[in-house]
């Protein structure tokens, strides 16, 4: 299988501290949709830091798209598309030209570029909006702008880092929606969560506390007789790293 394989991985901070994740393994296959369920400090934002070689994992093995992250990063890499938490776009330019210029950094320019911007736009409704400055934006519009360009070099693995914090219910529905719609042309999407309304019962869901995968199933599966959310609380008991 490709898409996204994280096998045994584990990371601490500091040498000998806790460990922020602790022999962590599942995998994500093309065309599916999974959720990294986890409370603040469970280890999501680490686990993406690893999967995109901000940092290095020291022992185990990720895998993106058949290609070892260690071994073949360039190759790992580039077929990786991210949304990370914060955003980082060019506020005073156009969509476009915030596209065209990632589209620029993975060697894209002319009709390509333009192609690649159109469908990428088209596939979370964009198009329209292709002339606006993104300071003209409302929070979920700059969202989907977002995802929209980590669609751009056509990625086998997409990452979202809680896409839809600071979002309004109907935006974030949106893009929920629109996320799931593409996991189903293809490639395999990760997408870190604290929220289980966000998730469908078919969704694969790796759930993730203090750096550890407590459940890896579909929502349906582990939500068993009660509700993901009762499961989630049982799991957890609701208390997040820093809470507890
Ligand atoms: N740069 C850092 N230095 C030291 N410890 C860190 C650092 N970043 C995260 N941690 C710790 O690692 C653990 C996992 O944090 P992480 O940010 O990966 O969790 P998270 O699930 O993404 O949470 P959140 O939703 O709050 O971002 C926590 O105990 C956190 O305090």
């Amino acid at each position: 299988m490709s898409g996204l394989e994280v096998s045994h991985v584990s990371y601490s901070y500091a040498a000998g501290g806790r460990k922020a994740l602790d022999d962590v393994s599942f995998s994500v296959a093309p065309g599916r949709f999974c959720a990294l369920l986890g409370l603040n400090g469970a280890g999501k934002s680490t686990l993406y830091a690893l999967l995109t070689r901000l940092i290095v994992a020291p022992e185990g093995h990720i895998g993106i798209a058949g290609y070892d992250v260690a071994r073949a990063p360039l190759k790992a890499l580039a077929r990786i598309g991210v949304v990370f938490q914060q955003p980082t776009l060019d506020l005073d330019m156009t969509v476009r030209r915030n596209l065209a210029y990632f589209a620029g950094l993975h060697g894209l320019s002319g009709r390509s570029a333009e192609a690649a911007i159109d469908a990428a736009l088209d596939r979370l409704a964009m198009r329209e909006r292709s002339g606006e400055k993104v300071r003209s934006l409302n929070g979920g519009h700059r969202r989907r702008m977002e995802i929209a360009r980590a669609l751009i070099p056509d990625p086998e693995v997409i990452l979202l880092d809680e896409p839809t914090v600071g979002l309004d219910a109907a935006a974030r529905r949106a893009i929920t929606e629109h996320v799931h719609q593409l996991a189903e042309t293809g490639p395999a999407v990760l997408w870190a969560t604290h929220l289980v309304d966000e998730i469908g019962p078919d969704d694969q869901v790796v759930v993730l506390h203090k750096g550890r995968v407590l459940a890896d199933g579909s929502a349906a599966e582990l939500s068993g007789g009660s509700t993901l959310a009762e499961r989630f609380m049982e799991m957890t008991g609701g208390k997040s790293e820093e809470a507890a």
